[in-house]
């Protein structure tokens, strides 16, 4: 039977965990409070202002090599003892772990997952997560299969199964149900609401890192207290990640910024997460005093070694190391360089992976560049290039990133260890970067867009693609299917290339187009690009979906929900100043919600769809080969090959937009008109409000391609007109466009 004690001993543990005063939904979040920080050196507690809510700043030494040797202050705050906590040191149970606030920080129950897995209840599950532990070592490990067999708690179950492996158990005789409570507490502590930066990530990177540990160059000098260290902070190592990073934080004025001057901002704030959470599982207490200093050296460095910002310091000292043939294992700091080299690699392994792996991952991490630059766009900031969904591509952003960040770090790495697994490691690094440059040469080359099995292409001025997708998620437009293309706002070309089956679906369908009326001050956007590059990483197919943006993502995201969430104007350009008033006041920490849950609405118009050859992109080709001509010569004559031509097309697009908005707009001087709104020429979309209590102002954005609102919404005075028109006849279409621009002018 594959069931073996360590899984009895993690079912009992997850029904002790169960039982635990759970701080759900608490809200709490700031660091560990301190009771009493002995085992810490030179620790010096600073009472504050004595008044009832009074707090102690736990000011503490700490001897970090990797910060050129500066020596840095941690600031824990507590709340002073109370009367009967004299003897816990380290303990406090009101504990607030965490300086992010995020309120769907925690995943789903996991009972929730018994739904759509009943089977995880079976004992054979026990079994597979067993047999899938038992391939930790394996390169090919798959952490999306573990995680989904544990019920969604990965973390704590391969944390544990290491822990066991090494034989840290025994060893440092820790007790189990403190040792599952730490990483139960480091899984929460994780932003289930990131796509890349949560719980999984975590585990991921700490699994590869069990395979670097397993290389005998290394493993054969480890001590025990480095290996734990090696886990707790490669597990650690994005602990409280709010899914942003830090040019945001410091352009948002987030007082973690603050408090760590603007310098591995997210890192340090990882690292004293992940020590707070060692003093309040207890495991700290099983450390013995000695060694736990060096324990909480180690875990700081590590994870500061992360800071991706310092990767060419890295990569020039490791290389320096094996020229020289001058490292020597025996040595402890040159041991907790290879480590540090070690869990950096872990950290960026995703594109080392094979490839339906990596793919997973690459969507992932820039579906969350992509809702920074969501955020970034709502509130007036510039829009980081990266993270900008109307300019960058998946394909584009990987193939970068395996070139100037992942394959300099690997190649040193394997001139290191030269071993199977480093071979193996390269020879899937170029595989996958062979495989993300073929993506990104098709969709140099096609736009396209997939609705489950069919793709409409318009071209010409206005290239439009038709969108799809159920608004049952939005308010205004619920139970409201709407299906559209065409459009033709701006008159340009309505030709629509379709495939045949999609041809016959529109026969069937008709589509309905809410209506805006505005009685008399609804402005109508200048500059606007209405595309939306959408990545569905749920099919996990690298692919990009070119659909429009959607007014209704903007009014259901009313600016005026995520903006209190920062320190920022409204128009305020990225601060510089930073570094201006940090003084020793600056370090005090205030509560502030700092990073909302994501508000943007994105609706995801293919679930099916997969790259395969079944895919319509080959007529996509054929189709903008064949009408080259009627697509403007100026566009053309742009680099067609490469990315550029089909960002160029969107540019094409606006101008045309522009264009028309310049003739309806003739009469504003501030660019802004009255009448009939429409999201550029692809609108067709009327709101009609009530009264005028509160109108709203579309304005655009220059340095973006996004329409942002700078007045609030009110919701309930909008409400919609629904008007049917047969999709497939684009005149009648256009009739009803001109109807009602005639209408609302
Ligand atoms: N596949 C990927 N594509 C692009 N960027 C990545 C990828 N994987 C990791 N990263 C970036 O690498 C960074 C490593 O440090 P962070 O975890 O702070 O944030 C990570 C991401 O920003």
């Amino acid at each position: 039977m594959l069931k073996c004690s360590i899984c009895s001993i993690i079912s009992r543990a997850i029904r002790r965990a169960m039982c635990m005063n759970s701080r759900r939904n608490s809200g709490e979040t700031v660091y560990q409070e301190l009771q009493n920080p002995n085992g810490f050196e030179n620790v010096t507690t600073i009472p504050l202002k004595s008044d009832t809510h009074s707090t102690t700043v736990a000011e503490i030494d700490v001897d970090e090599s990797n910060t050129n040797g500066k020596h840095e202050n941690i600031f824990l705050f507590a709340k002073p003892p109370r009367k009967n906590q004299h003897h816990q040191p380290y303990k406090q149970m009101n504990g607030r772990r965490f300086l992010t606030l995020h309120k769907k920080r925690r995943k789903k129950l996991t009972t929730s997952n018994l739904l759509t897995f009943p089977a995880l209840l079976d004992d054979a599950y026990n079994g597979q997560v067993q047999c899938l532990l038992n391939d930790a070592a394996n390169w090919k490990f798959n952490v999306f299969t573990l995680d989904l067999l544990s019920g969604g708690h990965s973390l704590p179950v391969l944390c544990v199964h290491l822990f066991n492996v090494y034989g840290l158990i025994d060893f440092f005789r820790l007790d189990i149900v403190r040792l599952w409570k730490l990483f139960k507490l480091i899984e929460d502590g994780y932003h289930s609401t990131n796509p890349y930066h949560n719980s999984i990530h975590a585990t991921d990177v700490t699994q590869a890192m069990h395979c670097f540990l397993q290389e005998k160059k290394i493993i054969k000098y480890l001590e025990p207290i480095e290996i734990m260290a090696s886990i707790i902070g490669s597990v650690s190592h994005d602990l409280d990640h709010p899914g942003v990073n830090q040019p945001f934080l410091i352009a948002t004025s987030n007082h973690l910024a603050q408090l760590y001057d603007n310098t591995s901002v997210l890192e340090n704030h990882h690292w004293r997460s992940a020590i707070s959470c060692l003093l309040e599982s207890g495991i700290a207490d099983q450390i013995n005093s000695d060694i736990r200093p060096l324990l909480h050296n180690q875990i700081c460095s590590l994870i500061l070694a992360t800071d991706i910002t310092r990767q060419g310091e890295f990569i020039l000292k490791l290389h320096e190391y094996t020229v020289n043939n001058s490292l020597n294992m025996k040595e402890l700091s040159h041991r907790h360089f290879v480590l540090q080299m070690a869990l950096k690699c872990a950290d960026i392994s995703n594109p080392c992976r094979p490839w339906d792996i990596c793919q997973i991952w690459s969507n992932k991490v820039c579906e969350e560049f992509f809702q920074q630059g969501d955020i970034e766009r709502k509130l007036n900031l510039p829009v980081t290039t990266l993270c900008d969904r109307y300019s960058n591509t998946i394909p584009k952003i990987q193939m970068d990133f395996f070139k100037y960040v992942v394959t300099p770090l690997y190649m040193e790495w394997h001139l290191f260890l030269n071993t199977i697994l480093s071979n193996n490691i390269m020879h899937l690094l170029n595989t996958n970067r062979l495989k993300w440059e073929e993506l990104a040469d098709q969709l140099n080359t096609k736009l396209m867009i997939v609705d489950d099995e069919n793709i409409s292409i318009k071209s010409a001025k206005s290239i439009r693609l038709k969108r799809k997708y159920s608004l049952q998620n939005s308010n205004l437009f619920k139970n409201t299917k709407v299906e559209l293309f065409g459009g033709g706002g701006n008159g340009g070309n309505n030709d629509l290339i379709m495939t045949n089956s999609f041809k016959m679906k529109l026969n069937r369908k008709r589509g309905s187009l809410p209506i805006i009326k505005n009685s008399s001050t609804i402005t109508s956007p200048t500059n606007h690009d209405t595309s939306l590059l959408l990545s569905d990483y749920k099919d996990g197919g690298g692919l990009l979906y070119f659909i429009d943006d959607d007014i209704d993502n903007v009014l259901c995201c009313p600016l005026h929900e995520a903006q209190p969430m920062f320190i920022t104007n409204d128009t305020a350009p990225l601060r510089n100043d930073m570094n201006m008033n940090s003084t020793t006041n600056s370090k005090y920490l205030c509560r502030q919600q700092t990073f909302p849950p994501i508000q943007l609405q994105q609706k995801y118009i293919s679930k099916n769809f997969s790259h395969n050859p079944q895919n319509p992109l080959n007529s996509v080709s054929s189709f903008l080969k064949k009408h080259r001509n009627n697509i403007s010569p100026s566009l053309i004559s742009l680099n067609e090959e490469k990315h550029s031509y089909y960002h160029q097309i969107l540019m094409t697009t606006t101008n045309n937009t522009n264009c028309n908005n310049n003739i309806n707009n003739s009469s504003n001087s501030n660019n802004k008109t009255t009448g009939m709104f429409s999201l550029g020429a692809f609108k067709p979309r009327k709101l009609k409000v009530k009264s005028q209590k509160e109108n709203f102002i579309v304005s655009n954005d220059r340095r973006s391609s996004a329409p942002i609102i700078t007045s609030k919404i009110v919701q309930s005075n909008i409400f919609f007109r629904r008007k049917s028109i047969p999709f497939d006849d684009c005149n009648k279409s256009k009739e009803f466009l001109n109807d009602s621009i005639h209408l609302h002018n």
